[in-house]
């Protein structure tokens, strides 16, 4: 931001200098004066001022200059914002987001998970018998692919789910907002949970840049390279229960939430979009304010919660029981689930209870799993999609400080 300040500043003198043409005619006409009148189509921009000084005089552009001016291409006011939709699997297990990838552009389908900060594909690196069905990142077809030389990458997720490879550089574009040197992490191995999920391409990571996985030398997040370039350096999430959501980068949409944002700091020693969870309710008892750390994540399905605050949820589920064979507590799917209300400071967001019968964890519908769980050995609660999607939720990194904004919709 300084640099273009700086630009601007050197224009401004530079263009005052050559107000008056130096080729105007010399001849002793006494004293004249030419009114000036303000061009009112004039738009001031530093670069542009400073470019066709360059110009005037025959000078080439200093680099810097050019690539400023190239990055403008005519939009002298605008910076940029983007929208992209995110569309569920079934049981909203996930949102898919297409993504462009190199040159011309390859459409793939991503994770967005705000829990992790690798961008990683299904790649033609991969042997074919790991690929069901997904869509492969090819950079052989890509003119502006470029391979890191000697770098890897490897990762493993909440649910085990793995994988590994190496990396290349390429123009990502997503919901409009690109950026040219994208670190492009091609997958030449994934776990079985990635190939048997036929619609997903890989992820999109949104977690700091801070627990990227590249070796020897970390890269940084799709959202930290564009941040400069965004309107704001933050993005929205608004997922929606079995219905496509939309991210947007660098702007908040107004006509997607209502009432005020309520915005927490957030803690990213971790690397996470970590912040305080001021509370919880159930239903209609009595909101209890014992406040826990949890980070959003938009990678994860469930909510995973402290396992006082889980069992206190089932205890309100007639016939509801904690089955170790199927991971976590279950019950009959007809049970009328109660809501459950968070705490963000002050205000409360909640959760229908229809949202929090997840899925039937048997052919015949009889027992569904709950899409609250407990947190126990993780460390921190995990606010996944289940709770994520009754609020239009603000990750903004605008500030020395980021914070998380929720509101309601
Ligand atoms: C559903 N298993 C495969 C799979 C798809 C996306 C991910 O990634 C995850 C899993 C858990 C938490 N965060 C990201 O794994």
């Amino acid at each position: 931001m300084v640099a273009s300040t700086t630009a601007v500043a050197l224009a401004a003198v530079v263009a005052g200098l050559t107000s008056a043409s130096p080729n105007a005619p010399r001849t002793k006409v006494g004293t004249f004066s030419l009114p000036q009148v303000r061009n009112p189509g004039f738009k001031k921009h530093g670069p542009a001022q400073l470019a066709k000084t360059y110009v005037k005089y025959g000078a080439s552009l200093p680099d810097g200059l050019a690539r400023t001016m190239a990055t403008f291409n005519g939009r002298f006011d605008k910076r940029d914002s983007g929208s992209a939709r995110a569309s569920p699997e079934q049981y909203d297990i996930q949102y898919l987001t297409p993504v462009e990838i190199g040159t011309p552009p390859q459409t793939l389908n991503l994770d967005v998970d705000s829990g992790s900060s690798d961008l990683w594909v299904f790649s033609t690196e991969m042997p074919a018998s790991s690929v069901k069905g997904q869509a492969q990142y090819d950079p052989s077809k890509s003119s502006t692919a470029k391979r890191v030389q000697d770098a890897t990458w490897n990762i493993t997720y909440g649910d085990n789910s793995y994988s590994e490879g190496i990396v290349y550089k390429d123009v990502v574009n997503v919901g409009g907002v690109s950026f040219d040197a994208q670190a492009v992490e091609a997958a030449t191995a994934v776990s079985q949970t990635f190939t048997t999920d036929a619609n997903d391409d890989g992820l999109l990571g949104l977690a700091f840049s801070t627990i990227n996985t590249v070796q020897p030398s970390q890269e940084k997040t799709f959202f930290d390279n564009v941040a400069s370039e965004l309107d704001a350096a933050l993005w929205t999430a608004d997922l929606k229960y079995h219905k496509s959501g939309c991210y947007d980068f660098g702007v908040i949409d107004d006509s997607k939430y209502t009432g005020q944002i309520t915005y927490t700091d957030v803690d990213s020693s971790d690397g996470f979009w970590m912040f305080d969870v001021s509370g919880y309710g159930i239903g209609n008892n009595t909101f209890q304010s014992t406040s826990f750390q949890g980070i959003a994540d938009t990678g994860t399905t469930l909510a995973m919660l402290p396992a006082q605050v889980v069992k206190a949820y089932y205890k309100q589920v007639r016939g509801a029981k904690l089955d170790n064979s199927q991971g976590g507590y279950v019950f009959p799917c007809q049970a009328n689930l109660p809501s459950f209300v968070y705490g963000v400071g002050n205000a409360r967001y909640e959760i229908p209870g229809q949202y929090i019968n997840y899925a039937p964890v048997d052919n015949d519908g009889t027992t569904c799993f709950g899409g609250i769980q407990s947190d126990a050995g993780i460390g921190f609660a995990i606010l996944g999609d289940i709770l994520l999607k009754s609020a239009f939720v603000v990750f903004d990194a605008s500030e020395n400080v980021p914070r998380l904004g929720f509101a309601k919709k």
